[in-house]
């Protein structure tokens, strides 16, 4: 089926535009959106450059070459600034601006050369965006999400395209005389870069919003004032912790901790002091865990540690130690130093059926309260509360 090069480029410019000015609509009065403002930047490049190449013959070669191909390293030259945005990497102008001027210097140079003009796109386009998929395939800062797929397709097709054709033309098994073959190239180029653009598009705007739908996961897990996963977080953890150790018959040790005296603090020294006292106690708890450890805010002055794979003595001696860190660690406030104590309860033992989030809870407070019965600045124990009590 013959295929008409003008609708064709006519579409793929289109549905850049538009891209563009979708992606325009999402950036505007976001905050932190110069990502998706470049990302429009891009989109607009890529139908800037088909509007050149599809006014071959109308324009002037210096139009529809030389810059319709400049144009096109510009939009994989914003490609990379977007991405670099979007991570939070410093930009390398020289990665973004070299390329461009290359391509314009190249082309021109090479304006009546169709060979060589075909031998440059297949290299310099190819690299840009192996910088591109560079960013997007980082091990060290990886871009999270499915979006980063469809840009790393578009990408890898678009690449892969321009440096077959300039395979072809170095190798000779396409002929730079052959019309026929040129057309069906350009036009295989053109419905390329309809894929390419709309991969593009689609695939930046998606990792976006993966980006805030995981933020606002966040925040909706995190306690506010301290940072720690709040209750409903820790308690899924709790929840997922017990149906693990069940299966596999572990260990669980659970740590009820809880600031002695809290009140006295705010009576004393204020709300606000009292928060930065939250703050500081949270933060020595939760610097002196394993990686594998979890900590949450469970309620007012209240945390709950969970210790996966780890007996009761081993609970102990880390509560103990826990313990004692808080006893140490003063809060500066107006000029004074605040100190506070907390009473421990742990609870401990390999999980069986008859184990339940609520029950090791249950357990873990109970022990708690003994600890603040004898006294407080103490770590008591499962099964041996009822003896001390
Ligand atoms: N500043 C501040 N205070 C809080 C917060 N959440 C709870 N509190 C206070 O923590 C205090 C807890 O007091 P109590 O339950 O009587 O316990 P306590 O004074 O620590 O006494 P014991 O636990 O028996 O040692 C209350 O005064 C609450 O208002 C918070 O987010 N910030």
């Amino acid at each position: 089926m013959p295929l008409d090069m003008p609708t064709l480029f006519l579409v793929v410019t289109v549905v850049a535009f538009v891209m563009a000015g979708w992606v325009g609509v999402m950036a505007w009065g976001q905050r932190r959106s110069e990502a998706l403002w470049s990302w429009a930047a891009v989109m607009c490049a890529f139908a800037v450059s088909n509007v050149l190449y599809g006014f071959r013959g109308v324009i002037g070669d210096f139009w529809s070459v030389v810059l319709g191909n400049g144009v096109l390293s510009l939009a994989f030259a914003l490609m990379l600034l977007s991405l670099w945005r979007f991570q939070g990497i410093r930009p390398r102008p020289l990665l973004m601006g070299l390329p461009v001027l290359l391509a314009l210097g190249l082309y021109a140079l090479f304006i009546d050369a169709y060979r060589i003009r075909v031998i440059v796109g297949g290299t310099l386009f190819p690299a840009q965006l192996g910088l591109v998929l560079q960013v997007l395939l980082s091990r060290r800062r990886p871009v999270l999400g499915r979006g980063r797929w469809m840009l790393v397709t578009g990408a890898a097709v678009l690449g892969t395209i321009l440096l077959l054709r300039a395979l072809g033309m170095l190798l000779g098994w396409l002929d730079a005389g052959d019309a026929l073959a040129n057309y069906r190239w350009q036009a295989m180029l053109v419905l390329v870069a309809m894929v390419a653009v709309l991969s593009f598009g689609l695939g930046f705007v998606y990792m976006n919003l993966e980006r805030a739908e995981r933020r606002s996961f966040e925040l909706a897990m995190r306690d506010v004032l301290t940072g720690l996963a709040n209750r409903r977080a820790i308690l899924d953890l709790l929840r997922s912790s017990v149906a693990r150790a069940r299966r596999q018959g572990q260990w669980l040790s659970v740590l009820m901790v809880d600031i002695d005296h809290f009140k006295a603090v705010n009576d004393n020294h204020g709300h606000q002091a009292g928060d930065a006292v939250l703050r500081q106690v949270a933060q020595t708890l939760a610097s002196r865990l394993r990686a594998q450890d979890q900590i949450g805010r469970f309620g007012g002055e209240e945390f709950l540690v969970l210790l996966p794979d780890t007996q009761a003595e081993g609970a102990r001696v880390l509560a103990d130690a826990l313990r004692q860190a808080v006893q140490h660690t003063f809060t500066p406030w107006g000029g004074q130093q605040i100190a506070v104590t907390i009473s421990v309860g742990v609870c401990g033992h390999p999980l069986s059926e008859a184990d339940s989030p609520e029950s090791l809870i249950a357990a873990a407070d109970r022990a708690m309260y003994q600890a603040k019965r004898l006294g407080r600045n103490r770590v008591e124990q499962v099964g041996e509360e009822s003896e001390a009590g």
